[in-house]
């Protein structure tokens, strides 16, 4: 299930995905209660409003254990399934912090732009009650359970699927009730295959939130946008306030759906048919890909284009055939196509390009669209905003000045 998606070679991550990979089928004893799981004995102060039942999977040397925070932001909480350690290093983010209950952060909006429909053939989504503004942010929702990659790497369905139920179950009713209702995307066989099931079905990569293993998010209303190919949305995790936020990147017209991309969109009709087919086990049925032939066509050749140019602009040799027309090429081809949550790629090659001949106003102008871009969509911390910003704060120092015209 683990899809490989292209490595930004900007940021040098890959995207967050949804879906979780298979569960491997080892089994590892039940560990023990002791005191590893007594949160006040792994760090102090921060872990006041966490709770430990003690609920534990795995052995000694990798035992995943529940723990809640039912009163994080408002009384929406939230329930974790890691190691005591990660655990104490979670509760130290700042999001947990201030009066350790989550006060202040968001509570969800009274009049949301959108409204939960059936959308044919593919479940329920969301739909937009009013125009969204490009840019705008649609909703943001803080995680009601996250789970250690590692605790899916190491333990068996039966063990996930055990601490998965015992992690709703500490959940505030509402919360509760708001996973249990998500997409199990097949039908389930008992209570622990439904949640392992939704799990599966609707959980994000949020990324390292104990600084060292990477995470699995669930979010109701997120998980409710559809994949589309040429998404209207883009998100990303905020690591200070602890939301996943969802923002338009094009003007939103009332009665459109949301989507976002839970794979490439940067990959022709055939691979992304066959990825989703694969990987997230639907037929996607979104615009792009039930285009007329031809329509698909053109589109198939704007991506291959795409991928071509990616290959002679990321060639920084004195041979590389690339120039500043060829990045401005893949700026509207990326507009063509409609791919606008992912721009910032080609702003950054463009600006790599013009600094590479020596042109400050068009390598600070497209610097700045990127950073501008990138800080909205994409989410702050990021290398190459700061490569961006460097290259605006001094356009004849940055690395990349003049590099097309030096003989090497
Ligand atoms: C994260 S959920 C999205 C919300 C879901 N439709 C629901 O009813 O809750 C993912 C599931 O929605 C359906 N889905 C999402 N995007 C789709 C698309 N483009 N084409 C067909 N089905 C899609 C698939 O069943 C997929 O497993």
């Amino acid at each position: 299930y683990q899809a490989q998606l292209r490595q930004d070679p900007q940021t040098c991550e890959a995207h967050n995905l949804l879906l979780i990979p298979p569960i491997q089928s080892c089994t590892l004893s039940e560990a023990p209660r002791d005191s590893e799981n007594n949160l006040s004995s792994e760090a102090p102060s921060p872990l006041n409003s966490w709770r430990s039942s003690g609920f534990c999977r795995g052995n000694r040397a990798q035992k995943f254990c529940v723990f809640s925070n039912p009163t994080f932001n408002h009384g929406e909480g939230v329930s974790v399934i890691t190691t005591g350690k990660s655990m104490a290093a979670i509760a130290g983010r700042p999001a947990f912090l201030a009066d350790g209950n989550g006060q202040g952060i968001l509570e969800s909006e009274s009049a949301p732009p959108y409204r939960e429909e059936e959308v044919k053939g593919k479940g329920i989504g969301l739909v937009a009650t009013r125009t969204i503004q490009a840019g705008e942010l649609v909703m943001a929702r803080t995680p009601g359970l996250m789970v250690n990659e590692r605790a899916i790497d190491v333990l068996g369905k039966k063990a996930i699927s055990e601490l998965l139920t015992r992690a709703v179950d500490d959940l505030p009713r509402r919360h509760r009730e708001n996973i249990l209702n998500l997409s199990s995307h097949s039908s389930a066989s008992d209570a622990d295959d439904l949640i392992y099931k939704i799990l599966q079905t609707n959980s994000f990569r949020t990324g390292r939130h104990d600084g060292v293993d990477p995470f699995y998010s669930l979010f109701t209303e997120v998980s409710r946008i559809n994949h589309a190919c040429r998404p209207t949305c883009a998100y990303h995790f905020d690591y200070t306030k602890f939301f996943q936020k969802v923002l338009a990147v094009r003007d939103v017209e009332v009665g459109e759906e949301l989507s976002i991309a839970y794979y490439d969109p940067l990959q022709t009709h055939a691979t992304r048919q066959q990825k989703l087919q694969k990987e997230w086990g639907f037929q996607c049925t979104c615009e792009r890909c039930s285009a007329d032939a031809s329509m698909i066509a053109e589109s198939d050749s704007r991506v291959l284009q795409i991928q071509r140019l990616w290959k002679e602009l990321d060639d920084h040799s004195a041979t590389s055939e690339a120039t500043p027309e060829k990045a401005e090429l893949l700026v509207s081809l990326y507009e063509r196509e409609g791919l606008l949550g992912r721009i910032n790629e080609a702003y950054y090659r463009a600006a790599l390009e013009y600094i590479g001949v020596g042109d400050i106003t068009n390598a600070t102008k497209y610097a700045k669209l990127c950073v501008d871009h990138g800080l909205l969509f994409i989410g702050p911390g990021r290398p190459f905003i700061q490569n961006m910003q460097e290259l605006i704060a001094a356009p004849t120092k940055h690395p990349k000045w003049k590099f097309r015209s030096r003989d090497t």
